[in-house]
């Protein structure tokens, strides 16, 4: 089922490396928002990277946490509410840690606004980047990070800019960087009716350039959506994390429409239900599968 309707203009915002000051860090994102809807002042969907609010280490993540609730106490995501209805976009707002006040679990979480500044819903990376690649890198996550339970379906209605760019419904599936790994998500997702996966993320040198492109062309394939993936910029200074930048977004024929070097960069792109509609009708794998052979994930519970 293709519910995409309309061309939807998205906009990924490749910032530079998070810095160890918060509010620095949340300024410079505003400020590069601001600069996106000079350049491109189509844009309807916003999608930052992964942790943008501080810096990727797993000793950090604590500190920089934030309740999920828009309050002045919770600065990202008061912010990100802000920018979401002045903008008037649908942001999806990388990744920043959250804290769960409930139960003190600390989570790496995606939350996605509507152009009202309104909560969507919010997405805590399920599976976490736990990896020991030998003389490559080493990284664990669940260190001091909880994965989250759930799948997360976004379905929103989309700010209307003029008559030919849409402004009608945009259902989209959201993952963090290491959930790309895991073909589920993204097949639930589409299964259940949405146009694309959209994942924030923050590869590093050693598998970025080995599997980034060819994890957004497979999810791509797989299910003949868009995939979005948005990276921080590599950092100049060795001594942080090294995110391999790249972000890119793929057509549902897996191919690469548009993509970031390395450094800061302001990308845009416009998702057409045409593409999907000819991907489909010409790789009819929809209406192909065999699920007398096998189970369709979407319906498992
Ligand atoms: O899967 C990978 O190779 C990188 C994943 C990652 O960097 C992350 O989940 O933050």
């Amino acid at each position: 089922m293709n519910v995409l309707k309309n061309k939807v203009s998205v906009s990924l915002i490749q910032l530079a490396g998070s810095t160890p000051d918060k509010l620095h860090n949340l300024k410079h994102a505003h400020d590069l928002i601001a600069k996106c809807m000079e350049k491109y002042p189509k844009t309807q969907v916003i999608v930052l990277p992964e942790c943008y609010n501080s810096p990727y280490a797993v000793d950090k993540f604590r500190e920089y946490s934030e309740v999920v609730e828009i309050k002045e106490s919770s600065p990202s995501v008061y912010q990100m509410s802000n920018w979401a209805k002045y903008f008037k976009i649908v942001l999806v707002g990388g990744s920043i840690p959250e804290l769960d006040p409930k139960s003190n679990k600390v989570y790496n979480t995606c939350i996605v606004f509507d152009a009202n500044g309104k909560i969507l819903n919010k997405h805590r990376k399920a599976h976490l980047f736990d990896i020991d690649i030998p003389n490559g890198i080493t990284f664990q996550e669940s260190a001091t990070l909880s994965g989250g339970t759930q799948i997360t379906i976004v379905d929103t209605e989309l700010p209307k800019r003029d008559s030919t760019v849409g402004q009608k419904e945009f259902k989209f599936g959201v993952g963090i960087c290491y959930d790309m790994r895991f073909p589920e998500l993204a097949m639930i997702s589409s299964r259940k009716g949405c146009s694309c996966m959209i994942y924030p993320s923050a590869f590093n040198t050693v598998t970025g350039p080995l599997h980034w492109h060819l994890l957004a062309r497979s999810r791509s394939i797989d299910n003949e959506i868009y995939t979005i993936l948005c990276s921080p910029a590599r950092s100049s200074d060795k001594s942080v994390y090294q995110a391999y930048g790249h972000s890119l977004v793929c057509s549902p024929m897996g191919e690469i429409l548009c993509e970031a070097k390395e450094g800061e960069e302001i990308l845009n792109c416009e998702l057409d239900p045409e593409a999907i509609n000819k991907a489909r009708v010409s790789i009819p794998i929809n209406f192909q599968r065999r699920f007398d052979m096998y189970p369709d994930v979407s319906t498992n519970k």
